[in-house]
C-alpha cells in the first residue's frame, strides 16, 4: 500500500509542526492547512486518508468542514481537535460524524493510536471476513433489522460512544459485537460486564483495576476491564446499574482517555471504545436523579435503538431455522443430527406470539420444544406457549380490586408480588431468568423478594 496521506487543519503553526512530525514518524505523510478555505483546496488537489481538522478555524468550524468532508469525500475519517475539557464540541463533532476526537493540548500517543485506527479503515474493508471471523450474525429479513446492519457497518467506523437500547433480548449485546467486529479494533479485545451483575463495593475495582492494600481483599494489583479492553471494546451492558460514584469515575475515564485504579497515585491512559447499553428508559433515570445527565450525554452519542421481535415477526422464521440448526449441531453426538422442522402451523402460532423476552426467549421455546418433541418434526403443542407469553400482561387481574379499604400501597404490592410469583414459577425458579423476563437486575429481584417476604 502507498504511503498514507493526512490533510492536517489547524491555524496554530506549532501544532501543525508537532502534527507533520508525529505522523511522519509513523510513516504518514501530512499536508497542512490553516482555514477551512485552504483545506477544501487541498482536499480538491490530493487524495488523503485521514483528516485531523481543529475545531475553531478563522473561516468558520471543524463542523463545516467535517460536514464538507461527509458530503464530498464520505470515505475519509475525520478526527476533531477539540480544546481541553469541552465535552460539548467533542460530543457535537462525533454526532456529526466524526471519527474521533483528541484535546488540546495533543497528548501524542493518544494521536497515534487514533491515527493507526483511522488508517486501519483504508483500502477494501475486513468487515466482512471480520464478521464471519467473529462468528456473529444479526439475523433478520425486515427492513429494520436491514436498516440496523446498515447503520452498525457505519457505526463501526468511527469510534462515538454508542448506547443501545431496547428490550431484553433484543440483541444489543449482539449488536456491540458486530459494531466491534466491522471496526478497526476488530483485532483488539471485546470484553462485555454486565454492572448490575457486580456487587455495588466492587464496581470500581472491577472497572479501574486496583493496587495491592488499597483495600481489605485487595492482595496484589489488578488490572480492570478497562485496561483489559485496551485497544478494542469494553461493552458496559445495564448501565444504568452502576452507583453514582462509579458513574462519575466513568465520566471521568471517557473525558479523559485515562483511569485511575482505585489506591493507584496516577492515571493510566486507555484506549477503549465505549458501549453501553439498557433496557432501561435512562431519561427517565435520570429526571430520578439515579443515572448522571452529563454521564448520559456523553455515552448517549449515537443510539441505537433494537426493535423488539413482536415488531418484526417476518423475522421470526429465519431466527427460528436458525436455531434448530444450531441445536441439532450442539446436540449431535459424533454424526451431526437433522434439525427439527417446525409445522406451519407452529410457526404462524410463533408469530403470534407478543415474546416479552424476544429474541432470547424465542430461542428458549426451540430449545424447550426439541428437548421433548418426540418425532423430527415441531408441532405447535410441542411449543408450549399456552401462557408463559401472555402473563405479564394478564397480571393484575384476579379479583385485585382498589376500593377505599385497600391502601394502595398493599395494592401496589400485591400486583408486584403476583407478578413476580407467576413468572418465578415459569421460569421454574430461576432467578435469573425471571430477572430477565420482569425486565429488572438480578440484584432488584433478590431485593424485591425479600421486601415481599417471598423466600
Ligand atoms: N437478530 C438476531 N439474530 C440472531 N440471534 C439473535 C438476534 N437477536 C438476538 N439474538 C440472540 O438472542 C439472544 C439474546 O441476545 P443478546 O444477549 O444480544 O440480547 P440483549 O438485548 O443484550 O439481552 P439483555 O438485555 O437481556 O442483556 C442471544 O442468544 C443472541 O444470539
Amino acid at each position: 500500500m502507498s504511503k498514507a496521506q493526512a490533510l492536517v487543519v489547524d491555524d496554530e503553526a506549532d501544532i501543525l509542526d508537532l502534527i507533520k512530525i508525529t505522523l511522519g514518524r509513523m510513516d504518514v505523510q501530512a499536508s497542512t492547512a490553516l482555514t477551512v478555505a485552504d483545506a477544501k483546496r487541498q482536499l480538491e488537489r490530493g487524495r488523503f486518508d485521514l483528516c485531523l481538522t481543529d475545531m475553531n478555524l478563522p473561516d468558520g468550524s471543524g463542523i463545516d468542514l467535517l460536514r464538507h468532508l461527509s458530503e464530498c469525500y464520505p470515505g475519509i475519517p475525520v478526527a476533531m481537535i477539540t480544546a481541553h475539557g469541552s465535552t460539548e464540541s467533542a460530543v457535537a463533532a462525533m454526532k456529526a460524524g466524526a471519527f474521533d476526537f483528541v484535546s488540546k493540548p495533543v497528548d501524542l500517543k493518544l494521536l497515534r493510536t487514533l491515527v493507526g485506527s483511522a488508517l486501519k479503515l483504508r483500502g477494501p474493508t475486513s468487515s466482512g471476513a471480520s464478521t464471519a471471523a467473529s462468528g456473529v450474525r444479526l439475523l433478520g429479513d425486515s427492513p429494520a433489522m436491514d436498516q440496523i446492519r446498515h447503520l452498525i457497518t457505519k457505526l463501526a467506523r468511527n469510534q462515538a460512544p454508542v448506547f443501545v437500547t431496547g428490550e431484553s433480548g433484543t440483541g444489543k449485546e449482539l449488536a456491540a459485537r458486530l459494531i466491534h467486529a466491522q471496526g478497526p479494533r476488530s483485532e483488539g479485545p471485546f470484553v462485555a460486564v454486565n454492572c448490575g451483575a457486580i456487587p455495588q463495593d466492587l464496581v470500581e475495582s472491577e472497572l479501574f483495576g486496583h493496587k495491592k492494600g488499597s483495600f481489605t481483599g485487595a492482595v496484589s494489583d489488578k488490572e480492570g476491564l478497562f485496561q483489559a479492553a485496551e485497544g478494542g471494546t469494553l461493552f458496559l451492558d445495564e448501565v444504568a446499574d452502576l452507583p453514582l460514584q462509579a458513574q462519575v469515575k466513568l465520566l471521568r475515564a471517557i473525558q479523559e482517555k485515562s483511569v485511575r485504579p482505585v489506591g493507584a497515585q496516577q492515571e493510566v491512559p486507555v484506549n477503549v471504545r465505549i458501549i453501553s447499553a439498557s433496557h432501561h428508559d435512562l431519561n427517565a433515570e435520570v429526571e430520578r436523579g439515579h443515572f448522571r445527565q452529563d454521564l448520559f450525554y456523553r455515552i448517549n452519542v449515537i443510539e441505537l435503538r433494537m426493535p423488539a421481535l413482536r415488531e418484526r415477526p417476518q423475522d421470526i422464521p429465519l431466527l427460528a431455522e436458525q436455531t434448530l440448526k444450531r441445536l441439532a449441531q450442539e446436540q449431535g453426538s459424533g454424526a451431526a443430527s437433522p434439525p427439527r422442522k417446525l409445522t406451519a402451523k407452529a410457526l404462524e402460532a410463533l408469530k403470534q406470539q407478543p415474546f416479552p423476552g424476544n429474541v432470547r426467549e424465542l430461542e428458549n421455546v426451540l430449545e424447550r420444544a426439541t428437548a421433548l418433541a418426540d418425532g423430527e418434526v415441531i408441532d405447535v403443542e410441542d411449543l408450549y406457549l399456552s401462557k408463559s407469553d401472555t402473563a405479564q400482561s394478564s397480571l393484575p387481574s384476579e379479583e385485585l380490586e382498589l376500593d377505599d379499604t385497600v391502601p394502595l400501597e398493599d395494592y401496589l404490592s400485591e400486583i408486584e408480588k403476583r407478578a413476580i410469583l407467576n413468572t418465578l414459577e415459569e421460569t421454574h425458579w430461576n432467578r435469573t431468568a425471571a430477572a430477565k423476563r420482569l425486565g429488572m437486575t438480578l440484584r432488584s429481584l433478590r431485593y424485591r423478594l425479600a421486601k415481599l417476604g417471598i423466600d
